[in-house]
């Protein structure tokens, strides 16, 4: 995808608006570059001594009509202009949040959150400063030098005075040329390393208990220290040519002035221009000198800018890992029934096979119960049912159909997931339990925390459901999270319920009482239950044990014990623990 892309398409969508922001500082510029024609007029006049005290009244009001003019034309240029640039910022970021909703657990995992929020945040301001302090400056530059020039040419002043003062600025398209590369070049690492801190920044403020029950500060602070360093040599580096670049462009024009008044006013002492010329050309020299300094600024703006259009076009060409066939079908809320054959699944760039040979049956309105020690690949199948990763073709059927055919929404409209770590948004518990239907009746939501036994811990707090979490609520307890988590999950209805080690931050009566009130509620529902407590899953119709990727056991709590293998062994130690508790 060419660089410009994200940008051409949002010019082109709002080109009426560009072209109206253009306009109206073309207009200011062409009013502008009067000035110094009327001030040439003037001081001929003045030494012709043919000025009155009327014509003088009149130039003054001439001069005033043009400040007032461009004030409002430019004014209304500038405005515009930052408009579109505030737009573009908003458009940009729904897009990009958009995409990133899009894209796959992998592709996270791959690029830190922290850098991804950079792109968002420092990228997208970089480009909307370029649309909008960009086209305003570049416009103003490029057309007031113009009309200057054209207004130079329509005067007196001799062509040959004026091509030859204006020969130092001929060298800045080549300063340009051989410097923004640069300077686009060290934007890019800037923006790199202002990424990598904000990925370091998240990373430390996420595991600040860690850090502090460590005592750790102190490295920590190393840590972060080092990409602030390395923020700031990258920006003294850019520092370093951007200033090389903003003095020389002046320092052109300086060179053109200089150039006007050896040779203008040897011309005029000579009488080969009028006084009036004189002060024209000089005038017009120094009116061009802050158009100057801005192409300066806008090309460095520029070329940064163009380094984060570079990283945003990337990141929004990043195509999704899991992909809905072009001819997806609907799952439907019919049957149920969860068939996995053969399945094999190793993780993207990993050597070792998480799962290997996975053959399941699971009938609708069945529970199964999935166990395992540690990293056995328990959540990797829930992960390959929920298509957070795609299984080989026709492994996982659901219904009958392969998941690999169905669209994504509908497959993952039929599964309630509850996460071990039990996630929940800075928002009210209300809304964290009613997440996917905020329309919800209040009885519904409370029937839900019922269910997760949750409900009287909610209503003991003062502002109840409406209490809200996170960054500037309460915190709640591991335990509590875990069950407003699992209400969550009721409240979503779906025909099929996978429980992911959802309950192990309760106490064993609550887990009991848990596990009691979905067999009850949830008794027309297909439900996988992970747990390493093998209390969680003993009352299940199946239970699979996995050990390696492999399932080294299955039978009903009774057959698996008489088995005498991995889980029986789980049991007894778990049994021996409870004993000694
Ligand atoms: N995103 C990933 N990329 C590469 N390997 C992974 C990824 N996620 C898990 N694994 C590996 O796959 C294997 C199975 O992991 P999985 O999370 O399924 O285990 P688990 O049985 O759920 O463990 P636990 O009980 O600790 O949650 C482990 O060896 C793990 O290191």
């Amino acid at each position: 995808m060419g660089s410009t892309r994200l940008l051409r398409d949002y010019v082109k969508a709002n080109l009426g608006m560009y072209a109206t922001g253009v306009f109206f500082i073309i207009l200011s510029n062409v009013t502008q570059s009067f000035f110094p024609l009327v001030l040439g007029h003037l001081t001929d006049d003045l030494q012709q001594k043919t000025a009155t005290l009327e014509s003088i009244a009149r130039y003054s009001l001439t001069l005033l009509g043009i400040g007032v003019t461009y004030g409002v034309l430019f004014g209304i240029g500038q405005y515009t202009n930052a408009r579109l640039g505030r737009k573009f910022e908003y458009v940009t970021r729904q897009k990009l949040f958009r995409h990133f909703a899009s894209l796959s657990e992998y592709y996270f995992s791959r690029h830190g959150v922290g850098r991804l929020l950079s792109y968002v945040m420092n990228d997208v301001t970089a480009v909307r400063e370029s649309i909008s302090n960009g086209v305003n400056q570049t416009t103003n530059a490029i057309f007031f030098i113009l009309s200057a020039f054209v207004m130079m040419s329509l005067s007196s002043i001799p062509f040959s005075l004026i091509a030859g003062t204006l020969l130092p600025m001929a060298t800045i398209p080549v300063i340009v040329v051989f410097l923004g590369p640069r300077i686009r070049k060290r934007s890019l690492e800037v923006q790199e390393s202002l990424a990598s801190m904000t990925e370091s920044a998240e990373e430390q403020f996420g595991g600040i208990r860690v850090t502090k029950t460590f005592a750790a500060e102190e490295m920590a602070s190393a840590r972060f220290g080092a990409s602030v360093d390395r923020i700031r040599q990258n920006q003294l580096a850019l520092v370093r040519i951007s200033s090389l670049f903003q003095t020389l462009l002046p320092f052109m024009g300086s060179l053109s002035m200089v150039l006007a008044v050896l040779i203008g006013g040897y011309m005029t002492l000579t009488k080969q221009i009028s006084l009036g010329s004189f002060v024209s050309l000089t005038f017009y020299l120094r009116m061009m000198m802050t158009p100057l300094q801005q192409i300066g600024n806008v090309i460095n703006m520029m070329q940064r800018s163009r380094a984060s259009l570079e990283r945003l076009n990337n990141l929004l060409a990043a195509a999704p890992d899991i992909r809905e066939r072009p001819d997806a079908a609907e799952l439907g809320p019919g049957g149920t029934d969860i068939q996995i054959r053969n399945l094999s699944f190793c993780y993207p760039g990993s050597d070792r096979c998480a799962l290997e040979d996975i053959n399941l049956s699971i009938k609708p309105g069945r529970t199964l119960g999935i166990v395992g020690r540690t990293g056995s690949g328990k959540t990797t199948l829930v992960k390959l049912l929920l298509r957070v990763y795609d299984p080989p073709a026709h492994t996982i059927l659901i219904g009958g159909r392969d998941i690999r055919d169905v669209t994504l929404s509908s497959l993952r409209s039929q599964i309630a997931y509850i996460p071990q770590d039990g996630f929940l948004f800075s928002t009210t518990i209300r809304d964290n339990i009613a997440f996917s239907n905020r329309e919800a009746m209040e009885d519904e939501m409370k029937q839900a925390a019922r269910d997760a036994q949750i409900y009287s811990s909610i209503t003991e707090l003062p502002q109840g459901f409406d209490t809200k979490l996170g960054e500037r609520g309460i915190t709640l307890s591991g335990g509590q999270r875990q069950r407003a988590s699992l209400a969550r999950g009721f409240m979503k209805h779906a025909p099929i319920l996978i429980l992911d080690d959802s309950v192990s931050a309760v106490d064993a009566v609550t887990e009991t009482s848990i596990v009691r009130q979905i067999r009850a509620s949830h008794k027309d529902k297909t439900t996988l239950i992970i747990a390493h407590r093998i209390s969680a899953v003993k009352h299940a119709d199946e239970i699979i044990v996995l050990d390696e990727g492999h399932i080294v056991g299955r039978g009903t709590h009774q057959e698996l014990l008489a088995q005498k293998g991995l889980y029986a062994s789980l049991y007894s130690i778990q049994e021996e623990g409870t004993r000694h508790a």
